[in-house]
């Protein structure tokens, strides 16, 4: 696991999206996944479903919601603005969904990514997965959703925020490290820090719909962004504690191309801070050039 440690939650959103940026640069042009793999055995009306009714050829990005990446989409938006990102031919899939909600709700998921990725990033919205929290046979949904995932070729780069209690997506504590894309109930705690974008608690669904940790660890390159110092006790955990679903960010630990990208507040009940940051200084040449923390 890497770890980068840079001064603020600005810093943060800029390492980030140089990654995404660098992930949607060298994805693009590149033949669709049904040319190139053909193994899911699906038909071309499946697979061009799957990619919004055209081939994919551009990066497969993993969004997360909550305020973390927040920064990162602004800056996002900004190059794309500034015509240095390409977004066209870009395929993006949420981790997670409220179950109940309906998809117009303002803070259904499907809302929250229109507005924080779809738009200002400007992806095309039939390239754009949400998990379905509405549907009448959840189980099938959670199917669909996987097999979606698949027929797009894989997510190239997850970028992911991390909960209090340690969970990402909405995998709370003691998900399996094996779990696909499924129903699940809310901790309180979740619950209590989320109804910050609801009326009142009591409006915060209970159960929610979210990519397993054994999905999320599928992508090919995991990008975890925090700041402030409320997530640096999880933090410390994911990084430094042991492999344990009671922490089941600490799952990072078995990627092997996965980044943390954090502040100094978050940073702060680290143990081996010299350590990253000396390995930030003495990056080896071949590791490429990455992003300036
Ligand atoms: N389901 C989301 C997660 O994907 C997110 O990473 C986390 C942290 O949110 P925030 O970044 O707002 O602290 O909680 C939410 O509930």
């Amino acid at each position: 696991m890497k770890i980068v440690i840079v001064p603020d939650a600005e810093a943060v959103g800029r390492y980030a999206a140089e990654r995404i940026a660098a992930t949607i640069r060298s994805a693009a042009g590149r033949p669709a996944p049904s040319a190139v793999s053909g193994a899911s055995g699906a038909s071309t009306a499946d697979r061009s479903a799957a990619s919004g009714g055209r081939e994919a050829t551009g990066a497969v990005l993993g969004v997360a919601t909550g305020s973390s990446p927040l920064g990162t989409y602004a800056e996002l938006a900004r190059r794309v603005r500034a015509g240095e990102i390409d977004t066209a031919g870009v395929s993006a899939f949420a981790l997670d969904e409220y179950l109940g909600l309906d998809p117009t709700h303002p803070e259904s998921y499907h809302s929250v990514i229109r507005r924080s990725v779809t738009e200002p990033l400007g992806l095309d919205p039939r390239r754009v997965h949400v998990p379905d929290g509405a549907a009448a046979d959840i189980r099938a949904a959670c199917l669909d959703y996987e097999r979606r995932i698949r027929e797009a070729g894989g997510i190239d780069l997850q970028l992911l925020g991390i909960g209090a209690n340690g969970h990402i997506g909405f995998n709370e504590p003691t998900s399996s490290f094996a779990s696909r894309t499924r129903l699940k109930t809310l901790a309180p705690r979740t619950r209590i820090d989320n109804a910050r974008f609801f009326g009142s608690l009591d409006e915060v669904p209970l159960h929610c719909v979210t990519q397993g940790l054994g999905t999320i660890l599928e992508a090919r390159q995991l990008l975890l962004v925090a700041h402030g110092e409320a997530k640096a006790d999880a933090v410390a955990r994911m990084v430094e504690g042991p492999l344990a679903a009671v922490c089941p960010a600490s799952a990072l630990q078995l990627h092997p191309d996965a980044t943390v990208v954090i502040d100094r507040a978050a940073s702060s009940l680290l143990r081996l801070t010299d350590y990253y940051e000396h390995v930030q200084r003495n990056l080896p040449e071949h590791a490429g050039t990455g992003a300036a923390p």
